[in-house]
C-alpha cells in the first residue's frame, strides 16, 4: 500500500543512491539539518541519505583532522612541515575543487604559488584563503561554513600556546582555523595564544587535546550514528503501523459505514414502527370503542338468551306435550287412513267392479265433411245412437246403452281423469287395478290413454297422482316403490316395450300365491323414482311400440300396449307392507277385414277383442270354464278381469254414420261387460312377523 505522507515537490532528489529515498531519509536529514562536523559543510536535509551524508563528513572530518594534525613524527622542521601545510592546504584546495567539480558546482580560484605575508593582517578572522582569493582572482568568495554546533575545542591548552607564525598562509590559515574553534568554543572575546613552532611539546599536547576532543566528539556521532541507523527500523515499523493503522482506519471506515447504513436503516425501521404504533394506537382506540359497544349488547344479549333459555324450557315442555299429542293424533289419523281405505272400497265395490265409460270422441277439423250419427245423451250415464240410414235405424229399433258413465264429444281429459282419480288411489291402498280402452280403430283409444302433448290422458296423469298420494303417504308413515313394465302383444306375440333385445316371454303363474297372480318371463323391470324418469320410460315404450296406417286411422296402434305399475309401499313403525298394481292397456283398434290392408294383423286383433269378449261373458254366466288362455290378452289381463282386481273399461266411439255398426258393435260389448258381476277385489295387505312374512289377504265387504 502506498503511503499517504506528502512527497517533497520543490527537493531535488540527489543522484543516484545507495537505497532509494525513504520517509525516514527525511526524518534524518531534518535531524542533522544542525549538524556541523567541525566547522566543515552542513548537511542538507531532505537532499542525502544517511548512507551518503554520514561517510562524506566523517571524510570530511577525517580531512580536517589530518588538515589540522599533522603528524608530528613525520615533520620534523619548520620549512618541511610549511612546506607540508602548503601542500596539505593545496591538496585540500585540489580535492574540494574535485569535489565541487563532481557536484557540478563552480570550480575554486586557483590558489597563487606566493602569498603576500603582509596582505592580510595577522589578527583579522577572515578566512586567508578566501581572502587571497578575492583580491587575486577577483571571483565570488567561497565561503566555508563556521561551527556552529560542534563541541567546543580545548582551550586550556591553546591559552596557553605562542602567537602563530605570520610567514605564511598555511600558518594563517592554521591560525584561522584555530581562532575558529576558540571562538566556537569559548566565544570570539579571549584570542587563542599561538603556540611557538618550536614548542612541539605544546604542539604536540594541542594536539593530544584535538585529538581527544574530535575522539570524544567522534564517539558522540558514533553513538548519534546508531541512533540514526535504528531510526530506518523505527520508521519502517512506524510505517508498518502506519499501514496497519490505515487498514484499520479503512476497515473502521467501512464498518462506521455499514454501521451508518443499519443506524439509517434501523432508524427508518423506527419511524415505519412508531407511525404503525401510532395507527395501531387510533385502531386500539377504535377496538376499545368497539369492545365497549359489544360488552353493553353481550350484556343485553346475556339477559334475552336467559330468557329465551326460560322461554326454551317451557316450549320444550309444550313440545313434549304437543308431541305426545301429535302421535296420537298420528295413530287416529292411520287408523283413519285404514277406515278411509275401508269406505272408499267399499264405494269402488257399490260402483262395480268392473266399471265401463262410454266416450264419443269428437269429429276432427280434417274430419268436417264426414256424416254423423245422431248421438243423444239422455244422462251421463246413458246414450243413445241413431243411424241417418232410415232402413238401417228401422232394422235396428233403438239404440240406447247404459254405462257407468258417458262422456260426450266435448268432455275434456280433465273430466275423465277425474272418474279415473280413485281407482288409482284404491292402487296405492293395495289394490290391483286395471284399465283399458276398447274400440274401433281411431275411436280415441290412444287419446284417452296417453293423450297429446298439451293435452294429456290417463297414463301420465295417473303417474302425477301416483307420485303426489306417495308424498302425501310419506307423511303417515309409507315409503312407497315404483316398478314400472311396458309390454306389447303383436300378432299374439310378447314384446318389451322397454328392450330391443329379441328374447323370448312367456305369460307364467306365479308360485305359492294367489291362482290368479301371473307374471310376464325376462320383461325389463325399471324402478322409478321420479315422474320424470317414468315419463322418459313412457317415452321410450310409445316409440317401440308397432304403428301403422289404417282406414279409420292415421297411426294405428296396430297391437295391445300393457303399461304395469306395481306400488309396493311399507310402513316401517307397524311394520305393514302394501302391494298394488295398476294396469293401464290401449288395445289395438278393431277393424272390419273388409277394409283392412294387413289381414294376418287385423285377424289377430279382432282374434284376440273376440277372447276378451268371450272371457268377460263367460264371467257373465258364471261359467265354470273361463276361456282366459284363448289369447296372450286374455291370459295377461286374467287377474285383472276374474279375480283381485277393480277394472275399468273405456268404449270409444267414432262419431260418424260410416261407423255405425262398429259403433253399435262396441256398445253392446261394453254394455254386457257393464253388466257382468265379478268377485270381490281383495286387498293385498301384508304383515311382517318376527319369523316370517304371513299374508293377510282380507276379504273386504
Ligand atoms: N276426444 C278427442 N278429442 C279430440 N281428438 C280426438 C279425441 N279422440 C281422438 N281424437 C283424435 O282422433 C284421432 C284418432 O285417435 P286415436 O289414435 O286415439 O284412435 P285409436 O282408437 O287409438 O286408433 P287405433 O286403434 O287405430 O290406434 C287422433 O288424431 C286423435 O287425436
Amino acid at each position: 500500500m502506498e503511503s499517504r505522507l506528502p512527497k517533497p515537490t520543490g527537493l531535488k532528489r540527489p543522484t543516484p543512491s545507495i537505497k532509494p529515498i525513504l520517509p525516514t531519509d527525511r526524518i534524518k536529514a531534518a535531524t542533522n539539518a544542525n549538524l556541523t562536523y567541525n566547522g566543515s559543510t552542513t548537511i542538507q536535509p531532505l537532499t542525502r541519505d544517511l548512507q551518503n551524508i554520514i561517510p562524506q563528513a566523517l571524510k570530511r572530518q577525517g580531512q580536517g583532522v589530518r588538515a589540522a594534525s599533522p603528524d608530528p613524527m613525520k615533520s620534523m622542521s619548520a620549512p618541511n612541515r610549511a612546506k607540508l601545510r602548503r601542500s596539505r592546504s593545496a591538496c585540500d584546495i585540489s580535492e574540494m575543487r574535485q569535489n565541487l567539480k563532481r557536484n557540478g558546482m563552480p570550480n575554486l580560484a586557483t590558489i597563487p604559488t606566493k602569498c603576500p605575508r603582509r596582505a592580510v593582517p595577522p589578527t583579522t578572522t577572515t578566512n586567508p584563503t578566501t581572502a587571497a582569493r578575492t583580491v587575486r582572482a577577483g571571483s565570488a568568495p567561497v565561503k566555508r561554513p563556521t561551527a556552529g554546533s560542534g563541541p567546543p575545542p580545548a582551550s586550556v591548552s591553546t591559552s596557553q600556546r605562542p602567537l602563530p607564525r605570520t610567514g605564511t598562509a598555511a600558518a594563517t590559515a592554521t591560525t584561522n582555523k584555530t581562532k575558529s574553534s576558540a571562538s566556537a568554543a569559548g566565544g570570539a572575546a579571549t584570542a587563542p595564544k599561538r603556540i611557538a613552532p618550536y614548542d612541539f611539546k605544546a604542539r604536540f599536547h594541542d594536539l593530544l587535546e584535538k585529538h581527544k576532543a574530535l575522539k570524544t566528539k567522534y564517539e558522540k556521532q558514533v553513538d548519534d550514528m546508531g541512533e540514526l541507523e535504528s531510526l530506518p527500523i523505527q520508521l519502517e515499523e512506524t510505517q508498518a503501523k502506519l499501514i496497519e493503522t490505515e487498514s484499520t482506519l479503512k476497515h473502521a471506515q467501512t464498518d462506521n459505514e455499514c454501521l451508518q447504513r443499519q443506524v439509517k436503516q434501523q432508524t427508518e425501521k423506527i419511524e415505519m414502527i412508531t407511525s404503525a404504533l401510532g395507527e395501531t394506537r387510533l385502531e386500539l382506540q377504535d377496538l376499545k370503542v368497539t369492545h365497549q359497544d359489544i360488552k353493553s349488547e353481550h350484556e343485553f344479549l346475556s339477559t334475552e338468551v336467559q330468557h329465551l333459555r326460560r322461554r326454551n324450557e317451557e316450549l320444550i315442555r309444550s313440545n313434549e306435550q304437543l308431541q305426545a299429542e301429535l302421535n296420537t293424533c298420528r295413530e287416529q289419523l292411520f287408523q283413519s287412513n285404514i277406515e278411509r281405505k275401508e269406505l272408499h272400497n267399499v264405494v269402488m265395490d257399490l260402483r262395480g267392479n268392473i266399471r265401463v265409460f262410454c266416450r264419443v270422441r269428437p269429429p276432427l277439423e280434417s274430419e268436417a265433411g264426414r256424416l254423423m250419427c245422431n248421438w243423444i245423451y239422455h244422462d251421463e250415464a246413458t246414450v243413445e245412437l241413431q243411424s241417418l240410414d232410415a232402413q238401417a235405424k228401422s232394422k235396428m229399433g233403438q239404440q240406447i246403452f247404459n254405462f257407468d258413465q258417458v262422456f260426450h264429444p266435448n268432455s275434456n281429459q280433465i273430466h275423465i281423469f277425474e272418474m279415473v282419480a280413485p281407482l288409482i288411489q284404491s292402487a296405492l291402498d293395495g289394490y290391483n287395478i286395471c284399465i283399458f280402452a276398447y274400440g274401433q280403430t281411431g275411436s280415441g283409444k290412444t287419446y284417452t290413454m296417453d293423450g297429446v302433448p298439451d293435452n294429456v290422458g290417463v297414463i301420465p296423469r295417473t303417474v302425477d297422482l301416483l307420485f303426489d298420494s306417495i308424498r302425501n303417504y310419506r307423511n303417515l308413515g309409507w315409503e312407497y316403490v315404483i316398478k314400472a313394465t311396458f309390454l306389447e302383444i303383436y300378432n299374439e306375440v310378447l314384446y318389451d316395450l322397454l328392450s330391443n333385445d329379441q328374447k323370448e316371454m312367456e305369460i307364467r303363474m306365479a308360485k305359492n300365491c294367489n291362482k290368479n297372480e301371473i307374471y310376464v318371463s325376462n320383461i325389463t323391470e325399471e324402478t322409478v323414482t321420479d315422474p320424470n324418469h317414468l315419463r322418459q320410460l313412457m317415452e321410450l315404450a310409445k316409440m317401440n311400440r308397432a304403428t301403422a296406417s289404417t282406414v279409420g286411422n292415421e297411426r294405428s296402434s296396430r297391437s295391445h300396449a300393457v303399461t304395469k305399475l306395481e306400488l309396493i309401499g311399507h310402513h316401517a313403525e307397524k311394520q305393514e307392507t302394501s302391494i298394488g298394481s295398476i294396469n293401464l292397456v290401449d288395445l289395438a283398434g278393431s277393424e272390419s277385414p273388409k277394409t283392412s290392408i294387413r289381414m294376418t294383423e287385423t285377424k289377430n286383433i279382432n282374434r284376440s277383442l273376440s277372447e276378451l269378449t268371450n272371457v268377460i261373458l263367460a264371467l257373465l254366466q258364471k261359467q265354470d270354464h273361463i276361456p282366459y288362455r284363448n289369447s296372450k290378452l286374455t291370459h295377461l289381463l286374467m287377474p285383472a278381469l276374474g279375480g283381485n282386481s277393480k277394472t275399468l273399461m273405456f268404449i270409444n266411439v267414432s262419431p260418424f254414420q260410416d261407423c255405425f255398426q262398429e259403433s253399435v258393435k262396441s256398445l253392446r260389448f261394453a254394455a254386457s261387460v257393464n253388466s257382468c258381476k265379478v268377485a270381490k277385489a281383495k286387498r293385498n295387505r301384508f304383515v311382517n312377523n318376527s319369523n316370517n312374512s304371513s299374508i293377510n289377504s282380507s276379504s273386504e265387504k
